[in-house]
This record gives C-alpha cells, structure tokens and sequence, in this order.
C-alpha cells in the first residue's frame, strides 16, 4: 500500500441528527474503556465507553456496512469477513483529560488479532470540546484527522493511532472493527 492509501475519509457518514441521537441514546450507560487486550490503564486511555449491535441501531449499523463496502471495494481491497464485535461509543472528557495513547487495534485475543480495518465516525460537534484530535501515524508522519462532525475516517487496523488529551469539553466518537483472516 501506498502512504495515500492508508486511510479514507468520508464526510457527512451520519448526519447531525443521527450523531445526537447515539449520543444521548448511549450517553447515560458507559463504563471505563479498555485497552484492545481486555486490560484498563488510565495513563493509556482514559475515557468511557458503551456499545450497540444492528438489532439496537438498525440504520446506522446499514449504513456502516454499506461504507465499509464501498471504501474497501474502492480503497483496500482487504479479505474482510465479519463484524465480530459491535459497534463502541467512546466518551472523552477534558474534566479528566480522557485521551487514548498511540497504539494499534491489533491485538493479542483471538478477536482482536482478526481485526483488519478500523472506522472512527466524529459523532460530537468540533466545537464542543478542546484537544481530543485523532491522530495518525500511518507511514512516519503525524495526520490529524478531520473533526467535522459525521465524518468518518477508515484505517488498516495495524496503523498507528492515538486521541491527543481533551482539554475541555466533551468528544463522543464511534469505532467499528472489521474483522477476516488475520494478515499472512
Ligand atoms: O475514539 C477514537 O477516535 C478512537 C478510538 C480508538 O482508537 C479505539 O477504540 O481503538
Ligand atoms: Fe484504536
């Protein structure tokens, strides 16, 4: 692959209304995130999350497939298989400064080492919080990915990431892995 085609982004994934919604929907029953092999480590990461399946969410999980497929067909071309876990709402808060440290989804358990592509969706309005930029590192070099509220940004999975510290405010985003045969 090729710099350029380590990522992909869509603006307008979820419109505003759809984004409010997930947010106060799933708003009121998050718990401490973890880290991608089950562990907690606050100085790693630092915010809440909560989760949802198709059956919860019928039209944004359609939707997700939908750009899933088109993005693979037109930028990766990766083997993928399955959602093997739901969808992740994620909560930062600048009261705690919740960010989450450079790292790859990629995992040691037998569900995260079948991860292979990653889609983070903005679900909050830029204005609403401070810091909280996800950040890149596909090839070497730092990119900030667009904050614009229902854009979504696709990754490989192995491809370095990171949320830089909130400073005031609060950044719901959405994460979805897509899962196939482990890269070999
Ligand atoms: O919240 C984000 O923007 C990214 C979340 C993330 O990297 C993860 O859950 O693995
Ligand atoms: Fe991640």
């Amino acid at each position: 692959m090729f710099p350029e085609e380590m990522y992909a982004i869509v603006p307008d994934a979820l419109d505003s209304a759809t984004c409010d919604r997930l947010i106060t929907g799933f708003a009121h029953e998050m718990d401490d995130g973890g880290l991608v092999q089950g562990q907690t480590a606050t100085h790693i990461r630092r915010s809440k999350i909560t989760w949802f399946n198709e059956e919860q969410e019928p039209v944004v999980s359609r939707r997700i497939i939908d750009l899933v497929a088109d993005v693979n067909r037109n930028v990766f071309d990766f083997m993928l298989t399955d959602f093997a876990e739901d969808a992740q709402i994620a909560c930062y808060s600048g009261d705690q400064r919740g960010h989450y440290d450079w790292h790859s989804d990629v995992g040691a358990s037998d569900v995260a080492r079948r991860r292979k592509m990653t889609l983070v969706i903005q679900l909050s309005d830029p204005d609403e919080y401070e810091g909280g930029a996800l950040q890149l590192n596909p090839a070497g070099n730092v990119f900030d990915a667009p904050m614009t509220r229902g854009t979504a940004i696709f990754f490989p999975s192995f491809v370095l990431h990171r949320v830089a510290p909130t400073t005031a405010g609060l950044r719901y985003s959405l994460t979805q892995w897509v899962h196939g045969n482990p890269f070999r």
